[in-house]
Protein backbone atom coordinates (compact mmCIF):
# COMPACT_ATOMS: atom_id res chain seq x y z
CA UNK A 1 0.00 0.00 0.00
CA UNK A 2 1.47 3.48 -1.09
CA UNK A 3 1.41 6.42 2.21
CA UNK A 4 1.89 9.62 1.42
CA UNK A 5 4.60 11.78 3.00
CA UNK A 6 4.11 15.09 1.38
CA UNK A 7 0.74 16.79 0.00
CA UNK A 8 1.74 20.30 -1.78
CA UNK A 9 -1.20 22.46 -2.94
CA UNK A 10 -1.80 25.13 -4.71
CA UNK A 11 1.66 26.63 -4.11
CA UNK A 12 2.07 29.40 -5.08
CA UNK A 13 5.49 31.66 -4.89
CA UNK A 14 5.67 35.65 -5.83
CA UNK A 15 8.46 37.74 -5.34
CA UNK A 16 8.37 41.36 -5.90
CA UNK A 17 9.96 40.72 -9.66
CA UNK A 18 8.21 37.30 -10.48
CA UNK A 19 6.08 34.73 -10.01
CA UNK A 20 7.78 31.49 -9.73
CA UNK A 21 4.87 29.55 -8.92
CA UNK A 22 1.18 29.35 -9.45
CA UNK A 23 -1.18 26.71 -8.22
CA UNK A 24 1.50 23.73 -8.37
CA UNK A 25 0.39 20.38 -6.40
CA UNK A 26 1.67 17.22 -6.11
CA UNK A 27 1.87 14.24 -3.69
CA UNK A 28 5.17 12.07 -2.90
CA UNK A 29 4.71 8.94 -1.43
CA UNK A 30 6.88 7.30 0.73
CA UNK A 31 9.79 5.59 -1.02
CA UNK A 32 9.59 7.26 -3.65
CA UNK A 33 12.20 8.96 -5.79
CA UNK A 34 11.61 11.85 -7.03
CA UNK A 35 13.71 14.25 -9.40
CA UNK A 36 12.87 18.11 -9.56
CA UNK A 37 14.40 19.35 -12.74
CA UNK A 38 13.94 22.32 -15.46
CA UNK A 39 15.79 25.40 -16.65
CA UNK A 40 18.12 28.18 -14.14
CA UNK A 41 15.50 30.40 -12.45
CA UNK A 42 12.97 28.55 -12.56
CA UNK A 43 12.31 28.07 -8.83
CA UNK A 44 13.62 24.60 -7.90
CA UNK A 45 16.03 25.64 -4.77
CA UNK A 46 12.93 27.96 -3.81
CA UNK A 47 10.62 25.15 -3.67
CA UNK A 48 13.18 22.96 -1.65
CA UNK A 49 13.54 25.68 0.43
CA UNK A 50 9.78 26.25 1.01
CA UNK A 51 9.88 22.26 1.94
CA UNK A 52 12.52 22.78 4.55
CA UNK A 53 10.10 25.28 5.98
CA UNK A 54 13.09 28.02 5.34
CA UNK A 55 11.09 29.81 3.35
CA UNK A 56 7.05 30.77 3.06
CA UNK A 57 5.09 30.53 -0.16
CA UNK A 58 3.19 33.24 -0.88
CA UNK A 59 -0.27 30.84 -1.49
CA UNK A 60 -1.26 27.40 -0.99
CA UNK A 61 0.25 24.73 1.86
CA UNK A 62 2.49 21.68 2.43
CA UNK A 63 1.42 18.86 4.06
CA UNK A 64 4.04 16.22 5.73
CA UNK A 65 2.92 13.10 7.17
CA UNK A 66 3.13 13.53 11.09
CA UNK A 67 6.78 13.22 12.71
CA UNK A 68 8.26 13.54 8.89
CA UNK A 69 12.31 14.14 9.58
CA UNK A 70 14.03 15.81 6.78
CA UNK A 71 17.70 15.42 6.17
CA UNK A 72 19.07 17.41 3.32
CA UNK A 73 22.38 17.41 1.63
CA UNK A 74 23.29 21.08 0.33
CA UNK A 75 25.04 21.69 -3.34
CA UNK A 76 28.59 21.51 -2.92
CA UNK A 77 30.02 23.65 -0.32
CA UNK A 78 33.68 24.50 -0.44
CA UNK A 79 34.95 23.86 2.95
CA UNK A 80 38.04 25.74 4.27
CA UNK A 81 41.02 23.50 4.31
CA UNK A 82 42.24 24.69 7.79
CA UNK A 83 38.30 23.39 8.90
CA UNK A 84 39.55 21.11 11.83
CA UNK A 85 36.87 18.65 12.19
CA UNK A 86 37.45 15.08 10.88
CA UNK A 87 35.07 13.39 8.49
CA UNK A 88 33.84 11.56 11.69
CA UNK A 89 33.71 14.36 14.01
CA UNK A 90 31.68 16.35 11.00
CA UNK A 91 29.03 13.50 10.48
CA UNK A 92 28.41 13.04 14.13
CA UNK A 93 27.78 17.12 14.20
CA UNK A 94 23.89 15.72 13.72
CA UNK A 95 23.89 13.84 16.18
CA UNK A 96 24.04 15.48 19.21
CA UNK A 97 21.15 16.39 20.91
CA UNK A 98 22.69 19.55 22.40
CA UNK A 99 22.50 18.05 26.15
CA UNK A 100 25.83 16.71 26.50
CA UNK A 101 29.29 17.33 24.81
CA UNK A 102 29.87 13.89 23.89
CA UNK A 103 28.06 11.08 22.11
CA UNK A 104 26.07 8.18 23.70
CA UNK A 105 26.76 4.39 23.52
CA UNK A 106 24.20 4.32 21.10
CA UNK A 107 24.77 7.51 19.34
CA UNK A 108 28.50 5.95 18.82
CA UNK A 109 27.10 3.10 17.05
CA UNK A 110 24.62 4.27 14.87
CA UNK A 111 27.92 7.20 13.92
CA UNK A 112 29.73 3.57 12.94
CA UNK A 113 26.89 2.19 11.76
CA UNK A 114 26.15 4.74 8.99
CA UNK A 115 30.61 5.36 8.78
CA UNK A 116 30.46 1.45 7.64
CA UNK A 117 27.12 1.88 4.82
CA UNK A 118 28.52 4.82 3.73
CA UNK A 119 31.95 3.37 2.67
CA UNK A 120 33.15 6.62 5.06
CA UNK A 121 35.27 3.98 7.70
CA UNK A 122 38.73 3.97 6.44
CA UNK A 123 38.98 8.24 5.81
CA UNK A 124 36.95 8.65 9.13
CA UNK A 125 39.78 10.81 10.57
CA UNK A 126 40.94 12.56 7.39
CA UNK A 127 39.93 15.79 7.96
CA UNK A 128 37.11 17.45 6.01
CA UNK A 129 38.79 20.18 4.52
CA UNK A 130 41.69 17.33 3.28
CA UNK A 131 38.83 15.27 1.91
CA UNK A 132 38.59 15.17 -1.75
CA UNK A 133 35.31 16.25 -3.39
CA UNK A 134 33.69 13.31 -3.81
CA UNK A 135 34.63 12.60 -0.18
CA UNK A 136 32.96 15.52 0.89
CA UNK A 137 29.68 15.06 -0.41
CA UNK A 138 29.53 11.41 0.76
CA UNK A 139 30.10 13.12 3.88
CA UNK A 140 27.46 15.34 4.00
CA UNK A 141 25.52 12.59 2.97
CA UNK A 142 26.31 10.67 5.99
CA UNK A 143 25.80 13.60 8.26
CA UNK A 144 21.86 13.85 6.88
CA UNK A 145 21.33 10.34 7.29
CA UNK A 146 22.87 9.81 9.91
CA UNK A 147 19.94 10.89 12.24
CA UNK A 148 17.57 8.71 10.24
CA UNK A 149 15.44 10.72 8.48
CA UNK A 150 12.12 9.26 6.29
CA UNK A 151 13.16 12.03 3.34
CA UNK A 152 16.52 13.27 2.09
CA UNK A 153 16.56 16.19 -0.03
CA UNK A 154 19.29 16.50 -2.53
CA UNK A 155 19.87 19.67 -3.97
CA UNK A 156 22.30 19.56 -7.20
CA UNK A 157 24.54 17.57 -5.13
CA UNK A 158 26.50 16.01 -7.62
CA UNK A 159 26.91 19.76 -9.79
CA UNK A 160 30.84 19.53 -8.69
CA UNK A 161 31.25 15.47 -9.05
CA UNK A 162 33.10 13.41 -11.89
CA UNK A 163 30.91 11.06 -13.35
CA UNK A 164 32.62 8.17 -11.15
CA UNK A 165 31.81 9.74 -8.22
CA UNK A 166 28.62 10.93 -9.00
CA UNK A 167 27.04 7.55 -9.72
CA UNK A 168 28.89 6.30 -6.52
CA UNK A 169 26.95 8.92 -4.54
CA UNK A 170 23.90 7.84 -6.31
CA UNK A 171 24.10 4.50 -5.83
CA UNK A 172 24.45 5.20 -2.14
CA UNK A 173 20.78 7.07 -2.12
CA UNK A 174 19.76 4.25 -4.11
CA UNK A 175 20.79 1.67 -1.30
CA UNK A 176 18.89 3.47 1.43
CA UNK A 177 15.90 4.67 -0.96
CA UNK A 178 15.59 0.74 -1.47
CA UNK A 179 17.48 -1.59 1.32
CA UNK A 180 15.62 1.54 4.24
CA UNK A 181 12.66 2.83 2.67
CA UNK A 182 13.86 6.75 2.54
CA UNK A 183 11.87 8.69 0.48
CA UNK A 184 14.24 11.07 -1.72
CA UNK A 185 14.25 14.29 -3.43
CA UNK A 186 16.41 15.25 -5.77
CA UNK A 187 17.14 18.65 -8.07
CA UNK A 188 19.38 17.74 -10.98
CA UNK A 189 20.08 18.93 -14.41
CA UNK A 190 21.64 15.74 -15.11
CA UNK A 191 19.42 13.74 -17.32
CA UNK A 192 21.12 10.48 -17.08
CA UNK A 193 21.44 10.43 -13.45
CA UNK A 194 17.44 11.59 -13.23
CA UNK A 195 16.60 8.54 -15.48
CA UNK A 196 19.03 5.95 -13.98
CA UNK A 197 17.67 6.57 -10.57
CA UNK A 198 14.39 8.20 -9.81
CA UNK A 199 11.15 7.21 -10.61
CA UNK A 200 9.04 10.72 -10.95
CA UNK A 201 9.73 13.60 -12.11
CA UNK A 202 8.85 17.14 -11.55
CA UNK A 203 9.48 19.60 -14.54
CA UNK A 204 9.14 23.34 -13.72
CA UNK A 205 8.92 25.49 -16.00
CA UNK A 206 8.38 29.42 -16.53
CA UNK A 207 4.24 29.18 -16.70
CA UNK A 208 3.17 25.51 -16.11
CA UNK A 209 4.73 21.99 -14.53
CA UNK A 210 4.81 18.53 -15.62
CA UNK A 211 4.80 15.38 -13.35
CA UNK A 212 5.54 11.59 -14.61
CA UNK A 213 6.52 8.20 -14.61
CA UNK A 214 10.60 8.63 -15.41
CA UNK A 215 10.08 5.06 -17.40
CA UNK A 216 7.92 7.69 -19.96
CA UNK A 217 10.74 9.93 -20.92
CA UNK A 218 13.24 8.61 -23.00
CA UNK A 219 15.39 11.39 -24.03
CA UNK A 220 16.26 15.07 -22.91
CA UNK A 221 13.66 15.83 -25.60
CA UNK A 222 10.95 14.35 -24.52
CA UNK A 223 11.46 16.18 -21.11
CA UNK A 224 10.96 19.83 -22.75
CA UNK A 225 8.08 18.85 -24.82
CA UNK A 226 6.29 17.41 -21.51
N1 LIG B 1 14.51 35.56 -1.62
C1 LIG B 1 14.35 35.94 -2.90
N2 LIG B 1 13.89 37.16 -3.23
C2 LIG B 1 13.72 37.53 -4.52
N3 LIG B 1 13.97 36.71 -5.57
C3 LIG B 1 14.43 35.49 -5.31
C4 LIG B 1 14.65 35.02 -3.96
N4 LIG B 1 15.10 33.73 -4.01
C5 LIG B 1 15.17 33.42 -5.32
N5 LIG B 1 14.76 34.45 -6.10
C6 LIG B 1 14.68 34.46 -7.56
O1 LIG B 1 13.85 33.39 -7.96
C7 LIG B 1 14.34 32.80 -9.15
C8 LIG B 1 14.47 31.31 -8.98
O2 LIG B 1 15.58 30.99 -8.15
P1 LIG B 1 15.95 29.49 -7.77
O3 LIG B 1 17.29 29.54 -7.15
O4 LIG B 1 14.84 28.89 -7.01
O5 LIG B 1 16.02 28.81 -9.19
P2 LIG B 1 16.60 27.39 -9.63
O6 LIG B 1 15.59 26.77 -10.52
O7 LIG B 1 17.00 26.63 -8.42
O8 LIG B 1 17.87 27.82 -10.46
P3 LIG B 1 19.29 27.09 -10.67
O9 LIG B 1 19.03 25.91 -11.53
O10 LIG B 1 20.08 28.16 -11.36
O11 LIG B 1 19.82 26.75 -9.31
C9 LIG B 1 15.63 33.51 -9.49
O12 LIG B 1 15.37 34.47 -10.48
C10 LIG B 1 16.03 34.17 -8.19
O13 LIG B 1 16.72 35.36 -8.44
Amino acid sequence: MTETLIQVHNLAMDFPEQQLFNQLSFDVDRREFLSIIGENGVGKTTLIRILLNQLKPTGGDIKFRKGTKIGYVPQFRNIDQDYPLSIRDFVALNLQDGKAPWLTKSERMRLDEILEETDLVDIQNTRMGRASGGQKQKAYLAQALVDQPDLLILDESTASLDSVRKYELFNLVQHFNQQHDLTVISVTHDFDLMKQYSNRYLMLKKDHYALGDVDDINSEEDLLNV
